[in-house]
């Protein structure tokens, strides 16, 4: 039974019960919005609602997953297993796959990527003779994105002269015609770009009405979170499927940080007359943060001009002030992040699991990344989609991928060749010329080149066949293997393994590999555990590959810090937050010099990582940075100005760092390796059995477990003992000791884990706390 008065303050309360009208909560950060989601959908499914009537559309799949999960603490589990909930990616995608006969493609279109998209956009360039120089394929597939994000078709973009006298201004006049050619050959190669989820969903509500009814119907009740940051299309969607104003969303304005891919503030600050007879709930209080932070946040948002005015609060303890450290240079500045890391796990008790360190751009983290290294610090780095993109992975894929689809072009481009079959580029060439011409994907000019106008020798024609017939195989495989054991096959069949192996410096390739199959059979397993689908279909892992997000990644769980972009922390929350790289030009980026719109969006941008964090913020900038392959002089940001100065620590603002610093002058604590990939990599899976190994540590054990691994494994397992050896002499449990920073306590139990055994003791004075024996600075007193 949901009890909402113990859990939920009023207005939340109401925000959850609310049932009979659209309704919107705008409020600050932290103020339990998502929490309210996710009562409502319990409530809701208490009330009545079946799970299949229900869509809750979140801003990442794991947020969905997370939702899902506590809905189950709360109310039962197994009642979430049929709602539909997930990005407006994920779910329209399969909207789109349940539908795709209707709009002119098949169920298993692929979904390209946006290094596919460019190299369409490439080939049309050259295709329509312009200069590569101008038409840029990442500065051609934006228009096309913001096009799309805005339901202008190319027609419709053609027609647009205020379009056209910007484009002509940038000298890129022939974008509409791009534009128009890469639909088409999208549409030939069976494939959708991750813009055209949501075009293509509004056009087929739009144009089959019975379709769009069927689903307004079937989703009594829609639930958006994060609405700040949704576009124009994903706007529409939603009015679309919710003509009866049965739909409740949460966002706030002061968090909008995405309108550089289309997101419109506009859409919450009009839901109101969009849905007739909105209510409207604000939420005030913070729950999250100690009042020193929501101070500082708020002092700085009030810097914006564009905001709806809120008076956010909180309740909790007043809290640490916010640091503000400089340091000489970026290396010197991930060194100062992981001493204070370690100090805090060390002396704080200041769980990895329960710290961040965020940046601007992705490019920063290399630096922290060695510094933690260095120290022996676990973390996990939640950044780009790396592991995917890898070249090893990508031709796996690939091949999965025409398996699914065969007229997925850019997959068959990808491995024609590779490993290498004597087709060369003169053959892709002629092929595609082939394919062209007659206006066929390119997977059936392979199929009937002569007739197709392909000139090819018979031997050239003989190794096609001998590709094709793979290819085919394959297909046949995948109706009876499981989608490991197809992937298997494939690895191994197409010579992919044999490449793999004779290439002497392929070891991480090839664990790579492995660490593919074994993400395909974890989701496998998951969408047992989550659907109760007997067997996941390769299209739907591909699916699920193609729309992961930044921080949808998952890993082993083990205590790790957190390393990410401001961006992707958005929603989330931990004690400790660092954010690092506070200069001008970098925080905020240098296109706040372009208008005040956009120092605003960086303004927010800065709001919503300071309120990730629950207790402690420290901000970091360097007065020396490298960037673009030059050391930059840096100034301070604007920001730190910004920042009512009664919420700093005035003693950390202070020139260079060493002061603040108080980690013991070996520095380094625990041992154990990292996670490179962010995601289950086998690295990361090790780290336990890595850790009770010598002190130098970070090196990764291989896969196969060695004796001395299983040793070691053995050592790592914890178990509870009476008493345990320490370099302070025997400690017993029940036993008096004290220590040099938090006085006397009793030991309250003891676990033996190797070198990384613990006491929790009972301190009388600051109550339980648990102590890495290695490290603890005790002496027995009874
Ligand atoms: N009434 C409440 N009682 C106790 N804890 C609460 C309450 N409301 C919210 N919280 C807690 O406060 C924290 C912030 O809540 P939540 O993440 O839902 O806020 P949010 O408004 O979605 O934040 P953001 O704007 O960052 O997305 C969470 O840890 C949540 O569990
Ligand atoms: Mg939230």
């Amino acid at each position: 039974m949901l009890e909402l008065e113990k859990e939920l303050n009023a207005s939340q309360i109401k925000a959850v019960t609310l049932t009979d009208a659209p309704l919107l909560v705008i409020a600050g950060a932290g103020s339990g919005k998502t929490r309210v989601l996710t009562y409502k959908v319990a409530y809701l499914l208490e009330n009545g609602y079946k799970p299949w009537e229900i869509l809750s559309l979140t801003f990442t799949n794991k947020a969905a997953r997370e939702m899902n999960r506590r809905i189950e603490q709360l109310i039962g589990e197994g009642r979430t297993r049929h709602i539909w909930s997930g990005t407006f990616h994920s779910i329209f995608a399969r909207i789109l796959r349940q539908e795709a006969a209707n709009i002119g493609y098949s169920p298993n279109f692929t979904i390209y990527d946006t290094t596919d998209s460019q190299s369409v956009i490439r080939r049309i360039v050259k295709e329509m003779g312009l200069d590569d120089k101008t038409y840029k394929p990442a500065r051609i597939l934006s228009c096309i994105s913001e096009a799309k994000s805005r339901l202008v078709l190319p027609d419709a973009y053609a027609a647009d002269t205020a379009i056209m006298r910007r484009n002509a201004a940038r000298n890129i006049s022939e974008t509409h015609r791009i534009y128009k050619r890469y639909n088409e050959l999208l549409q030939q190669s069976d494939a959708m770009d991750f813009d055209d989820l949501l075009l293509m969903t509004f056009l087929l509500f739009r144009d089959h009405d019975d379709i769009r009814r069927k689903y307004a119907d079937r989703f009594r009740y829609i639930l958006v979170d994060e609405y700040q940051d949704t576009n124009y299309a994903q706007h529409r969607i939603v009015m679309q499927l919710a003509p009866g104003g049965c739909i409740c969303v949460v966002g706030d304005d002061a968090q909008s940080i995405y309108s550089f891919r289309g997101a419109n503030i506009g859409n919450i600050l009009s839901f109101s007359d969009q849905f007739k007879d909105t209510k409207i709930v604000k939420l005030e209080r913070n729950y999250r943060s100690t009042k020193n932070i929501v101070r500082a946040a708020n002092s700085i948002i009030a810097h914006n001009k564009r905001q709806i005015h809120k008076d956010v609060f909180s309740e909790e303890a007043e809290g640490e002030k916010i640091k503000v450290i400089s340091a000489y240079s970026d290396k010197e500045e991930a060194i100062i992040v992981s001493k204070f890391i370690g100090n805090y796990h060390l002396r704080d008790h200041t769980e990895l699991n329960d710290i961040a360190i965020l940046y601007r751009t992705n490019a920063q983290s290399r630096a922290i990344e060695e510094a933690l290294r260095d120290k022996n610090i676990p973390y996990r780095i939640y950044s780009g989609l790396s592991f995917y993109q890898r070249k090893e992975i990508k031709d796996v894929i690939a091949y999965l991928r025409l398996i699914i689809n065969p007229h997925d072009d850019e997959a068959l481009r990808r491995v024609i060749n590779y490993p290498a079959r004597g087709i060369g580029s003169t053959t892709l060439g002629k092929l595609q010329q082939a394919a062209s011409d007659n206006g066929c994907s390119l997977w059936e000019a392979c199929q009937h080149p002569t007739e197709m106008g392909a000139d090819l020798n018979k031997g050239t024609l003989g190794k096609l066949g001998i590709f094709l017939q793979l290819i085919d195989d394959f297909r046949e495989k995948e109706k009876t293997l499981d989608i490991v054991e197809a992937t298997k096959y494939v690895v191994t069949t197409s010579g992919i393994q044999n490449d793999l192996l004779t290439d002497d410096d392929s070891e991480s390739k090839r664990q790579n590999v492995d660490e593919l199959l074994a993400s395909i059979a974890h989701f496998a397993e998951e969408r047992r555990e989550m659907s109760g689908e007997e067997s996941a279909s390769l299209s739907q892992y591909l699916t699920e590959v193609s729309l992961l997000t930044d921080t949808d990644k998952t890993d082993d769980g083990s205590p790790k810090v957190t390393l990410m972009t401001v961006h992707a922390a958005k929603g989330l929350e931990y004690d400790t937050i660092f954010i690092t790289g506070m200069e001008e030009g970098l925080f905020p980026s240098e296109s706040h010099f372009a208008s005040s719109a956009e120092l605003e969006e960086e303004r927010r941008l800065f709001y919503v990582a300071v309120t990730r964090a629950k207790k402690r913020c420290i901000l970091t900038w360097c007065k020396n940075r490298f960037r673009y392959g030059k050391t930059e002089i840096c100034d301070p940001s604007p920001f730190l100005d910004e920042i009512d100065a009664s919420c700093l620590d005035k003693s950390s603002k202070t020139e260079g760092a060493g002061k603040n610093v108080f980690m013991n002058s070996t520095g380094s604590y625990g041992t154990g390796s990292f996670s490179i990939f962010g995601t289950r990599s086998s690295k990361s899976n090790n780290w336990h059995r890595a850790t009770g190994s010598s002190s130098s540590g970070g090196t990764v054990p291989p896969r196969s477990t060695t004796g001395l691994q299983r040793l070691r494994k053995s050592d790592d397992t914890a178990r509870n003992v009476d008493s345990i050896s320490t370099p302070n002499g025997i400690v017993s449990v029940g036993q008096r000791i004290e220590h040099g920073r938090f006085g006397e306590g009793r030991v309250k139990t003891i676990e033996e884990e190797g070198s990384n055994s613990k006491i929790t003791v009972v301190f009388d004075n600051v109550g339980e706390k648990k102590l890495l024996i290695k490290y603890a600075a005790f002496r027995i007193i009874g």
